[in-house]
């Protein structure tokens, strides 16, 4: 097996197509939202917070349609819209709580990151999903409760993932350059932002995640090797 080496101070991580397969997120969450998001917009309708998504709905559609169709058409498109993913933690929380569905992790990416922070290794995650579902998802986890693990999470309340600003101010967030950072992530637009703001990276091939020449890859957590750095 090919090894990379790194030495970060910190280690900041994507969820889906990264330490969390795609199409279980597509299938089993995003299908949870396809079956109950009507019926629980409806039954909120008086909430201030979801009228706030509805109307933010709205604004970032700028369409008339009904706001729930135009979520569950970003839901379809597997689109980061902020709105959408606002509603998704809101919903997941009765189907967490009904035991509907667990969150998931691969087996090597659960490994290597218990490994790592047992070593003293700081963990953050920066997901397109809400800081709520990113923590209930490792909350109620198949491998259980995870959210030991993570010293902190970050969602696109900072910035999108794609953009280069995002990157800096996780960093200065944390307190580290930069360069101290090591950053995971599936998805080429993301690595690209990443490098912009001066952030070592590395592309996580899952299932069908087609490979890209401008980026170190790995096709499980157990290719990379993390040596002390400066901490
Ligand atoms: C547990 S977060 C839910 C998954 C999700 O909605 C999402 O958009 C994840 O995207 P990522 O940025 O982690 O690829
Ligand atoms: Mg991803």
């Amino acid at each position: 097996m090919t090894q990379l080496t790194f030495s970060p101070d910190v280690v900041l991580l994507d969820i889906e197509g990264t330490i969390s397969s795609q199409p279980y997120v597509i299938e089993v969450l995003y299908g949870y939202l396809r079956r109950h998001m009507p019926a629980y917009v409806a039954a909120h309708r008086d909430d201030p917070v979801i009228q706030k998504i509805l109307a933010d709905t709205v604004v970032l559609s700028g369409s008339d349609a009904d706001p729930v169709e135009t979520l569950l058409g970003w839901l379809a498109e597997d689109r980061k819209a902020p709105p959408l993913k606002k509603i998704q933690g809101l919903i997941w929380e009765n189907g967490y709580a009904e035991g509907a569905f667990k969150g998931h992790i691969y087996a090597d990416a659960l490994a290597v990151l218990k490994r790592w922070h047992a070593a003293g290794i700081p963990l953050y995650i920066f997901s397109s999903g809400s800081i709520q579902s990113q923590v209930q998802f490792f909350q109620f986890n198949r491998a259980g409760d995870l959210r030991f693990l993570f010293k902190g999470h970050f969602d696109t309340d900072t910035g999108a993932k794609v953009e280069t600003a995002s990157y800096g101010k996780i960093a200065e967030a944390i307190g580290v350059a930069p360069e101290r950072l090591l950053f995971f992530s599936d998805n080429p637009r993301e690595l690209v932002a990443a490098t912009a703001a001066g952030v070592p990276n590395v592309h996580v091939l899952r299932e069908d995640t087609p490979p890209d020449a401008r980026f170190a890859e790995i096709r499980s957590f157990e290719e990379v090797e993390l040596t002390p750095g400066a901490r």
